[in-house]
This record gives structure tokens, C-alpha cells and sequence, in this order.
């Protein structure tokens, strides 16, 4: 089954376009990148094909499904900002909160999780608490929990360490070896380099293949 089809994918608030006619057919497993300057378009590209943003035209095809406004697709993980976790809460019972919604892992798989992005799974530490790697590890361990087919990552580096950047491009690419897809946002070219079977770049809304 084809992963992702975008026709024609356009958004424009007020007299701005930020996406112009955006065509994009992904049908192989991979990793895909995706570069562009400050205000390009990358995060708000990105939260249309979650359905966060509506698009003012065009469509967004997942798996085969239509991409509705408020209708996360089935089998998608995404980081797009560490922004949405309860601050009073620890990581563990954020994701214990998020996972309830579908009921798909347990606890041990949450605990497991959060000790593979390289957090304390024992740590009782509200998130307001956490450095911003740390909460940057949280967003991770979310969008990765439930094992995606699909996972939309803004920018997932932000923040961490050598070692912490080391661990999620090892990370990504025993995801890739598993057959999940992964459309990366990122501005660093080694990430893009080592990581992306094809990277893709936005400019001024527009979209086009790089390599
Ligand atoms: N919710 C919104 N409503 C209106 N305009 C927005 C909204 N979010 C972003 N924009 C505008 O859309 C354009 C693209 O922003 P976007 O955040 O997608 O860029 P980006 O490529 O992700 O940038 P960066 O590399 O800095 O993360 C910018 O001009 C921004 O001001």
C-alpha cells in the first residue's frame, strides 16, 4: 500500500501561501529529509499531514486513508514540539496519559520506551523539571511508543547532546531496519547525510527533490 500521497497540497493564512501545490508520492520505506530556512514551511507542512493544520487546498492521502482535521491517522508517530506534555506530571505518566487513549501498550513497554530514548524510567521529576533534552527524549519516546508504520520528526535533535544525538540516529535507523517510514525535518546537513535515503527541500513553500 502506497505510504503517503500529497496533491496539489497548498495552505494560506491571510494573504501569505505558505505551501504552494505541494505533489509528493512516498511508496517505499525509508528515511526522508527534508531541509529548508528558518520559515520555509517544514513544521507547518508538517502538522497538515498530521491534521493539525487544514490544508486551504489540495489532499493528503496515509496509508490510504484521507487526512481529516482532528483525525490523527492511524499508525503515524510525530514530534513536531515538546510543548503539549502536562508539566506537573513525570515522562512516565505523560506517556501512561497518551497511551490510554488507544490501549495499545502497557506499562513495561512505556517504562521500556523511556529507557531507550535514554530516560530514567524510575524518575518521579514533573516534566517541569526536565532540561530541554530531557523533554526533548519525552517527545521522542511519544512519538515512537506505539510502534508507527509512520513517524514525522521536526527537528528531533533539538537540544540533545553528542551522545543523545548519537543514540536517536541509531535509534532511527534500527526503526528503518524494521520497515518504518521516517520523514525527518532537520538543518543538520550530517543528520541529513547519514541518516536520509532522499531529503527534499522546502522553499518558499514550495517542495522539490534534492538527491
Ligand atoms: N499557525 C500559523 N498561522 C499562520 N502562519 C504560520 C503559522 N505557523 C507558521 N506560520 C508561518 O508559516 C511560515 C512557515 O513556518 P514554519 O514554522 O513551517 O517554518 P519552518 O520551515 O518549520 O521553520 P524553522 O526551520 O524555523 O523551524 C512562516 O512564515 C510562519 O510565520
Amino acid at each position: 500500500m502506497q505510504i503517503i500521497k500529497i496533491a496539489n497540497l497548498s495552505k494560506k493564512v491571510k494573504n501569505h501561501e505558505i505551501l504552494k501545490g505541494i505533489n509528493l508520492e512516498i511508496d517505499e520505506p525509508g528515511i526522508y529529509g527534508f531541509i529548508g530556512r528558518n520559515g520555509s514551511g517544514k513544521s507547518v507542512f508538517f502538522k497538515t499531514l498530521v491534521g493539525l493544520i487544514v490544508p486551504s487546498a489540495g489532499s493528503i492521502n496515509i496509508f490510504g486513508d484521507a487526512i481529516e482535521k482532528g483525525k490523527f491517522p492511524k499508525d503515524l508517530g510525530a514530534l513536531l514540539d515538546t510543548s503539549g506534555f502536562l508539566k506537573q506530571y513525570s515522562g512516565y505518566r505523560n506517556l501512561k496519559i497518551l497511551a490510554s487513549i488507544l490501549n495499545k501498550i502497557d506499562d513495561v513497554e512505556i517504562k521500556n520506551i523511556l529507557e531507550l530514548v535514554g530516560l530514567d524510567s524510575n524518575d518521579t521529576r514533573p516534566v517541569s523539571k526536565y532540561s530541554l533534552g530531557m523533554k526533548q527524549r519525552l517527545g521522542i519516546a511519544q512519538a515512537i511508543m506505539e510502534n508507527p508504520k509512520l513517524l514525522i520528526l521536526d527537528e528531533p535533535m533539538n537540544a540533545l547532546d553528542e551522545s543523545g544525538v548519537e543514540d536517536i540516529r541509531n535509534l532511527l535507523l534500527d526503526l528503518k531496519a524494521k520497515g518504518v517510514t521516517i520523514l525527518l525535518a532537520s538543518h543538520n546537513s550530517e543528520d541529513i547525510q547519514l541518516l536520509c535515503d532522499s531529503v527534499y527541500k522546502i522553499e518558499n513553500g514550495e517542495l522539490s527533490i534534492v538527491s
